[in-house]
């Protein structure tokens, strides 16, 4: 674990030394359905940060939300010190938070090095300057490709670079996934299940990939199933239940922790069906 999150309390909400992403009040609803309320979380810089949770605990509403790709019904949150509530995705891109996404059908038909230059695009909204600022686009455009040319090199995607992104296996698609994440230079990247569909072999040299990026500063906050995954990585894990953050603490004290058992198992675990004194 960083020295820095040594001293922090195991405590849902917990205020961290150095916090690159503070969010109060969050809430999403779905109809009737509260998804996510949180009513205070604090992402530590230069760390990796697990968030996990059963099924329809939120997380992936927290990450939309967060990440500006869903809108919230209540709440406000900054990055590094900015204001970025209500901001659409590719202006928190901008100010260096960026999510990856699955690839959907759309990019599978598009080749790797479209794949990365279309993120590059998106994330910088470049709409505007697409139409207003064409010489100078060129110029952005090469730097685009060299850009991508560079991460797919470290991504070992290089070899792939002109075919369809449809033809990638699922861990090719998990590293095109980060390395899309990658173009703009964030300060933060949120994984949305980096290791879904990934074979044994592959999923050892994705997670050499995620502690690179933090060995190299990067703030990295992800959603994980797998127990193995985000013992191994994590710095720090966030344990959310019913759209509410209910545990946190470090990786090796989690999974003895009630409050994320009671997530886990439900509350009625600890209760013996029939009691002794009942008969
Ligand atoms: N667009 C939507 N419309 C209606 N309900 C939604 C929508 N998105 C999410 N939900 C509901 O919100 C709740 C939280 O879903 P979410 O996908 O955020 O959970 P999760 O923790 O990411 O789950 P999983 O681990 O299964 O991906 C669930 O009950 C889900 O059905």
């Amino acid at each position: 674990m960083s020295a820095d999150l040594a001293n922090v309390a195991p405590e849902a909400g917990v205020a961290k030394p150095d916090a690159l992403l503070v969010a109060d009040g969050v809430t999403r609803r779905f109809g009737g359905l509260t998804a996510v309320r949180v009513d205070h979380l604090e992402i530590q810089r230069g760390a990796i940060t697990a968030l996990i949770g059963p099924n329809g605990a939120g997380k992936s509403t927290l990450f939309n939300v967060l990440s500006g790709f869903d809108r919230a019904d209540a709440g406000s949150w900054s990055f590094d010190g900015h204001d970025i509530s209500k901001r659409p995705a590719h202006r928190v891109a901008r100010r260096g938070m960026v999510r990856t996404f699955q690839l959907t059908k759309t990019l599978s038909r598009l080749s790797v090095m479209e794949n990365m230059k279309l993120a590059a695009r998106h994330q910088r909204g470049e709409r505007l300057a697409l139409a207003v600022l064409r010489p100078l686009w060129r110029s952005q455009e090469r730097e685009i490709e060299r850009r991508a040319d560079e991460l797919l090199e470290r991504f070992r995607l290089s070899h792939m670079r002109d075919e369809y992104a449809g033809t990638l296996s699922g861990g090719q698609r998990k590293l095109l996934e980060m390395a899309r994440a990658l173009m703009v230079r964030p300060t933060m990247v949120m994984l949305d299940e980096p290791m879904a569909g990934v074979n044994p072999a592959l999923t050892q040299s994705l997670l050499g990939h995620i502690t690179e990026l933090r060995d190299e500063g990067m703030t990295v906050c992800f959603v994980e199933h797998d127990m193995d995954v985000v013992m191994g990585i994590s710095d720090w894990v966030v344990c959310m239940a019913e759209g509410e953050v209910v545990a946190e603490g470090p990786p090796r004290a989690i999974g003895k922790n009630p409050a994320v058992i009671d997530a886990y198992l439900g509350k009625q675990h600890d209760e013996p069906e029939s009691r002794p004194d009942d008969e």
